[in-house]
């Protein structure tokens, strides 16, 4: 007898239009249609992947924030310190600099554990106050996220298989940047889609010819059923 595997999805990158933005809209049917837990494993705030799981219909089964919010279908988890991304954010202000996502910056309005800055906003200052607050900045290829080194995406992953009782070694990831790495270490199998950046692609099993949603809807064609 054969089954769907879990399913670890990131979603920038990975569900996305070939454009590179926007999710594919022919993820929906299979993801709602798998036969396994598909967990989302985010940068975005929170809210963003539970609405995901919730339009596509589907378990809420979420890491958001790269691991710095887990959540199990029942229990959230904190694991990061909103208070020095929200202190780096703040100098970062003070120093003259913003954001990036005009005045009512709903990319991060609902962040819990960590500030993400617009890819157009200068990176230096950034990283310099982020390092005397004892924190890191990370590029997706999306956004900067200043972030505690400690919770990973991979590290949420380990806390809703312990809860959901799957197997880290049966799952299956799809991703495309630095964030994925760590779901990469955790699963059995990984793949980068074609458009990951380096440090996604030397960490997967495999890396594929396609880009975004086409590279994870020719996983999911791979391993349905294995
Ligand atoms: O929030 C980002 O910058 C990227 O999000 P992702 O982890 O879903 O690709
Ligand atoms: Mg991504």
């Amino acid at each position: 007898m054969t089954a769907d595997p879990p399913l670890v999805l990131d979603i920038d990158g990975t569900l996305t239009r070939p454009e590179g933005w926007g999710i594919d809209p022919r993820v929906f049917d299979p993801l709602r249609e798998w036969d396994a837990p598909v967990v989302i494993a985010t940068g975005k705030a929170f809210p963003y992947p539970v609405a995901l799981c919730h339009f596509v219909g589907i378990p809420e089964l979420v890491v958001a924030e790269n691991g710095g919010v887990v959540y199990t279908g029942d229990d959230v988890f904190f694991t990061a310190d909103r208070e020095a991304a929200r202190a780096v954010a703040e100098a970062y202000e003070a120093a003259g600099y913003d954001l990036g996502w005009g005045r009512e910056d709903t990319v991060n309005r609902w962040r819990e554990t960590e500030i993400a800055v617009n890819l157009e906003q200068p990176l230096e200052p950034l990283r310099e106050i982020a390092a005397d607050h004892g924190l890191e900045v990370i590029d997706t290829g999306y956004a900067y996220h200043v972030k505690d080194t400690d919770p990973t995406k991979g590290e949420g992953l380990e806390t809703i298989a312990d809860h959901v009782g799957i197997d880290l070694a049966d799952c299956v990831a799809v991703g495309d940047s630095i964030n994925d790495v760590s779901t990469f270490e955790a699963v059995g199998r990984s793949f980068a889609v074609a458009n990951a950046d380096e440090r996604a692609t030397a960490a997967a099993d495999e890396v594929l010819e396609e880009v975004h949603a086409d590279g994870t809807l020719a996983v999911l064609e791979r391993v349905r059923g294995t």
